[in-house]
């Protein structure tokens, strides 16, 4: 039996999830996490709810891709790596050059790496899961999935910053965006839900998760989204600022005796969003329990994040002049019930209105608005790994 695997690298974890083809079934998924720490954490979850654990160092990407097939095999899950034929891989950014997803050569995977820029967190270590596999197995079909495809639709007007128009034409300076595969997968659904035609339909999708962003979907095409040249902007995050004024970076650069911009740069990425304000933690649970518990920088942490979310709704629902639906997905969106109300209870205006009781869910598929509601309210768990695996059947019938 054939099987292929999708692969999320991240900076210090490896994400996959394994199918049997040509019916996609899950065979098994899981997470290698702190990879380049002490104490990796190794889980895998297969057959009728088994679960592998294991904590050992794990020194990089190379050796976890490594032990994870060892352990596809050591767990009879595989056995053979002939059986694995595919793998896709999630590559954050794709810049100008990649409309599509594309079959993985030497000249791909160097131009992912050039990409780096437009992903610092995210590229180096979506290259290195490539790598890593390549070595491995070389033989086998490898596919680039980006975040950043499904935006290439957004028209100029949205994606251009105002800036020297000589900056996007030389550098190309312009919003990319990203999470594409995943806000294509849930506007998808959403029409599928709701039984009526996409190109028919204006959507928000809000991907929350702990990058977060808002993308307006028209048509079923991508017409503007938060985050901007790379996932650093937009709405309020993890760790992640969202959007801010540039003026502010050289006031506080001057103020913080700090010369070097990457530096600020790195502040904004790793230390701000709800971390930085809450002082607490990025995690949204400790931050929704110190809120609970008193903890006044945590409520406002809270209070931001809702209504940078609601602002960026507001704006998407003027650009389309209207919205059938308004979609929830990621970490925070399919598991935060309050976060879901609160930002609808404050869009009511716009015509739609939370069930509380449908509301009351943990990541299902499932309209969370009232019957009455105009507008109506999807709750979507997301599945970029379905997608990923999707194309990689569509380049291996290519092939
Ligand atoms: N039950 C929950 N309630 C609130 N937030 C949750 C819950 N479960 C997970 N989350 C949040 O989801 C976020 C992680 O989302 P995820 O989509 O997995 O992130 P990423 O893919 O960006 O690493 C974290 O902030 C986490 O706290
Ligand atoms: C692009 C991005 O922010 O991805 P993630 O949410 O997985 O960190
Ligand atoms: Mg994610």
């Amino acid at each position: 039996m054939s099987k292929i695997i999708a692969i999320n690298a991240g900076s210090s974890s490896l994400k996959f999830t394994l199918y049997a083809m040509p019916e996609k079934d899950v065979l098994a998924n899981g997470i290698i996490e702190r990879i380049g720490l002490n104490d990796s954490v190794f889980t895998i979850k297969h057959g009728e709810g088994e679960k592998f654990q294991v904590t050992e160092d794990i020194a990089n990407h190379e050796i976890a891709v490594q032990k994870l097939l060892d352990q596809l095999l050591a767990l009879n899950i595989i056995s053979s790596y002939d059986e694995i034929t595919g793998v896709g891989h999630r590559v954050v950014a794709g810049g100008e050059i990649f409309k599509d997803s594309a079959l993985v050569d030497d000249l791909v995977l160097e131009q992912i790496e050039e990409l780096g820029e437009l992903a610092p967190l995210h590229n180096p270590a979506n290259a290195t899961g490539i790598r890593a596999f390549k070595k491995l197995l070389p033989e086998i079909t490898s596919v680039a999935v980006f975040d950043t495809s499904f935006h290439t639709t957004m028209p100029k007007v949205n994606y251009l910053y105002s800036i020297p128009m000589e900056y996007y034409e030389k550098y190309a300076a312009r919003k990319y965006g990203a999470h594409g595969t995943s806000h294509k997968y849930v506007a998808e659904r959403a029409a599928e839900m709701l039984g009526r035609p996409i190109e028919e339909l204006k959507i928000v999708t809000c991907h929350i998760g702990n990058g977060g962003s808002i993308t307006a979907v028209q048509g079923g095409k991508s017409i503007d989204t938060s985050m901007g040249f790379t996932p650093l902007a937009g709405i309020t995050m993890g760790t992640r600022s969202g959007d801010i004024d540039a003026s502010l970076i050289a006031y506080l650069m001057g103020k913080l005796g700090i010369t070097d911009i990457n530096e600020f740069v790195e502040i904004l990425n790793k230390k701000s969003g709800l971390l930085g304000l809450s002082g607490v933690s990025s995690d949204m649970r400790d931050v929704e329990t110190a809120a609970e518990n008193g903890n006044e920088d945590a409520q406002i942490a809270l209070d931001i994040f809702h209504n940078r979310i609601i602002k960026y709704i507001g704006q998407y629902v003027a650009i389309m002049n209207g919205v059938d639906a308004i979609v929830f997905t990621a970490g925070v969106g399919e598991n935060s019930a309050p976060t879901r109300k609160i930002i609808i209870d404050g869009i009511s205006w716009f015509g739609c209105e939370i069930d509380e009781e449908k509301n009351n869910v943990r990541g299902v598929e499932r309209i969370i608005s009232t019957d009455d509601s105009k507008v109506k309210v999807l709750l979507i768990p997301t599945d970029e790994e379905l997608m990923i695996a999707r194309d990689v059947v569509r380049f291996s019938e290519k092939h």
